[in-house]
């Protein structure tokens, strides 16, 4: 089986940053949505996306965008990846992806089997669904894990990954549940809302390479 990569999100400083490349993370995650403790402005998200060495993918994070600040957010940052994390429609994804080189993933409040059927409108439109659990307050960053057993021997038509309250203690058993490909964590691995914790970074990946 291939290794599991590990998207560590909502970084907002260098030292977070180089903390989630050093322990092995094949992703990073920048967030920029105001209402989140994670947001960084695109200034600072350029900069922190430009001490990415290549072999680590960047994905921004952005929420009910509309079209010209989203082109005006990916111009500012260049990320590998963009991921959609509110009400964005299989429509507008099929277009960014036809209109840009962006990776486009789609985040999914997965809800019971039902959502598992509806999130079938994004496939062919977008490169990957990253399930999460329902919204709350916020979109996502609510440190929630989702009903697991939805996804166990699910057969996937589009390509996926595992979000919603991971850490360091919960992911092995998440993967062994539900055969992630990817997982996405960030409040999980936080001393305080939007405060990452170094040592909970590498703990992480440690967990996930030793799943
Ligand atoms: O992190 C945030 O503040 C955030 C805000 C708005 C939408 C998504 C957000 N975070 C993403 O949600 C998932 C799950 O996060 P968690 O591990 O449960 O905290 C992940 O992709 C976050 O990057």
């Amino acid at each position: 089986m291939p290794d599991t990569m590990i998207k560590i999100c909502g970084l907002k400083t260098p030292e977070a940053v180089d903390a989630a490349v050093d322990a092995g993370a094949t992703h990073i995650g920048l967030v920029h949505f105001e209402p989140s403790p994670r947001h960084v402005s695109l200034s600072d998200a350029a900069k922190l996306r430009r001490r990415v060495p290549d072999s680590v993918k960047v994905v921004l994070l952005l929420v009910n965008m509309q079209p010209a600040p989203t082109g005006e957010a990916l111009d500012a940052v260049q990320p590998d990846v963009v991921q959609f994390h509110g009400n964005e429609t299989p429509e507008w994804l099929a277009l960014v992806k036809e209109k840009t080189r962006y990776e486009v993933w789609k985040a999914w409040g997965l809800m019971n089997a039902q959502s598992l059927e509806n999130v079938l409108a994004y496939e062919g439109k977008v490169d990957r669904v990253l399930y999460d659990a329902p919204a709350k307050k916020l979109p996502g960053g609510n440190g929630v894990p989702l009903d697991w057993s939805l996804l166990r021997e699910y057969h996937h038509r589009i390509a996926w990954g595992l979000a919603g309250g991971l850490t360091p203690d919960n992911v092995v058993d998440a993967i062994r549940a539900t055969g992630a490909p990817l997982v996405d964590a960030s409040s999980g691995l936080e001393s305080a809302p939007g405060v990452k914790d170094i040592d909970r970074i590498a703990a992480f990946c440690r967990a996930v390479r030793e799943a």
